[in-house]
């Protein structure tokens, strides 16, 4: 297995793609740190997933937002499992909201958990992998919105600008140290937070038509490139993005 004897700290693990991740990574023989703010029975659920298969995992509940939270996350990382070696940037929110509605408390929770959260928990990881000597993993899950724009989205694409943007810079300074630093970029992935964007079958269908591979994306397409930029095979990439969308970005005509 590709990840045995590794600790990964997956955030937002409790749903959608970061549980995919979580388990991805389980599967590969890392022990994995299950983040979640406050939904512990889907916490629960990602760990008994990666139970049933004989893997090893801790859930932490911790708002990526907050400094004491995400300082408490690593904590209790280091007393259960001892270090960190990656890190996966996944927690995230996305209200569709129309512009002319996007309150100034909406534009900094979105910042907050979003951009905000990858900063905390890059910095908090980053200095453990540094002290540690043994290099290290970090990733983030940016978006397809990292490259353009959705209406009803003003608030939250500049999350995911900043969040790719941040991998570049980090892929500098962290490169001494071993610890590489790269971006996933989804396209319309089906999950929890688009579930009532796409109960609207028009849109859906809009959507679909849009994607060259003929369907939304699963959180599973989403894992394995986590997998890969987890392991060994991806040791010279950083500062890069993968852009995981079947085709959508490209569908301009
Ligand atoms: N789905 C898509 O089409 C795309 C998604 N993405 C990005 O992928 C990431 C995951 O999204 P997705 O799986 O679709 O969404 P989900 O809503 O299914 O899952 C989001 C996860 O983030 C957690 N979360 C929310 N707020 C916080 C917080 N403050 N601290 C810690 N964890 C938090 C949620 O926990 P809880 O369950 O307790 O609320 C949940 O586990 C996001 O960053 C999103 O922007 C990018 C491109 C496309
Ligand atoms: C939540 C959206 O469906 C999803 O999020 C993104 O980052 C992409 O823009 C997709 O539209």
């Amino acid at each position: 297995m590709a990840l045995t004897g590794k600790v990964a700290v997956v955030s937002g693990a409790s749903r959608g793609i970061g549980r995919a991740i979580a388990i991805r990574l389980a599967q590969e023989g890392a022990k994995v740190v299950i983040d979640h703010p406050g939904d512990d029975d889907a916490a629960l659920e990602t760990m008994s997933d990666i139970q049933k298969f004989g893997g090893e995992a801790i859930s932490v509940k911790a708002d990526v937002s907050s400094s004491p939270e995400v300082e408490f996350l690593f904590r209790e990382t280091l007393e259960t499992y001892h270090t960190v070696d990656i890190l996966v940037n996944n927690a995230g929110i996305c209200p569709f909201v129309d512009w002319f509605e996007v309150t100034e408390d909406l534009w900094d929770r979105v910042h907050a958990i979003n951009l905000k959260g990858a900063f905390l928990c890059s910095q908090y990881a980053s200095k453990i992998m540094r002290d540690h000597h043994h290099g290290g993993r970090i990733i983030s899950i940016s978006s397809i919105s990292a490259l353009v724009g959705g209406g009803l989205q003003t608030h939250y694409t500049p999350t995911k600008a900043g969040i790719r943007s941040l991998m570049q810079s980090l892929a500098i300074v962290l490169g001494p140290y071993g610890i590489t630093c790269n971006s996933i970029l989804p396209g319309s992935i089906l999950t929890d937070i688009n579930r009532d964007h796409y109960a609207d079958k028009k849109i859906l269908e809009r959507d679909v038509n849009r994607i060259p591979l003929g369907r939304l994306g699963t959180p599973d397409d989403i894992a394995g490139v986590a997998a890969f930029l987890a392991s060994d095979d991806a040791r010279y990439i950083t500062g890069a993005d993968i852009l995981v969308d079947g085709g959508l970005f490209v569908n301009l005509q």
